[in-house]
């Protein structure tokens, strides 16, 4: 048994299930995600990822089973400023700029120590278009402006849907990048992914879906 495995897991899922008009959209689930490790959620197309990730981030209520952060079970409130979620929609203001929209985030969320949202869009190739308005951003551009909020939030668990959507090879080893710092520093990350390469931050664990 690994110093981390011994230790209270950051989050842990008991039989979790989320149902849609009764019936489960995938089979219950265990597994306890511990700082310093990542977590894959493969699974075939509707297998259910996206639907456990926005369940694991507040966005659904768990229909069955039971949740724990930090060992004890997982009170919304408490927890609201360590977890990040990225989701397909990315939660940008279209009409702000990539710096407001960081701005924003920090205002609600907080800010890691030392670190500014310039200093976060230059990181992530954006420097030139910080004032930009999201919405003449390509695609690329706007998840790179998303990936600037893990750089600049202080959360301890990144949870992250489909993070290589729509990025370049560069785009690809940047989040590889930033996962790679996140688990050393004692951080957790959850990401849904059809295929990671070129993580180098220790074998990740697997989380099945089965519809
Ligand atoms: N808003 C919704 N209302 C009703 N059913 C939904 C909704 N969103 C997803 N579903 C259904 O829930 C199941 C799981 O969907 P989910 O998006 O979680 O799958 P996924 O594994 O993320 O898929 P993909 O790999 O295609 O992104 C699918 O059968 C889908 O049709």
């Amino acid at each position: 048994m690994t110093a981390a495995s011994a230790a209270t897991p950051l989050l842990e899922a008991h039989r979790l299930s989320f149902h849609r008009q009764d019936e489960p959209v995938f089979a219950p689930l265990d597994f306890r995600l511990h700082a310093g490790e990542l977590a894959l959620v493969e699974g075939d197309n509707g297998s259910g990822k996206t639907t456990l990730l926005r369940l694991l981030a507040g966005l659904l209520h768990v229909s069955e089973g039971e949740l724990r952060w930090r060992g004890a079970p997982l009170q919304r409130d408490a927890c609201a400023n360590e977890i990040l979620f990225l989701g397909h929609q990315l939660g940008q203001k279209h009409e702000l700029s990539p710096r407001e929209n960081l701005a924003f985030a920090a205002g609600l969320h907080g800010c890691r120590a030392g670190v500014t949202p310039d200093a976060a869009l230059g990181e992530v190739g954006l420097r030139g278009y910080e004032d930009e308005p999201v919405r003449r951003l390509s695609a690329g551009q706007k998840k790179r402006a998303a990936l600037a909020r893990l750089l600049l939030q202080p959360a301890a668990l990144w949870l992250l849907d489909e993070p290589y959507a729509n990025l370049d090879r560069q785009g690809i080893a940047l989040v590889n990048r930033l996962l790679e710092r996140h688990v050393a520093e004692g951080g957790a990350a959850l990401a849904s992914s059809h295929g990671v390469a070129g993580f180098h931050g220790g074998e990740p664990q697997r989380i099945r879906m089965h519809g």
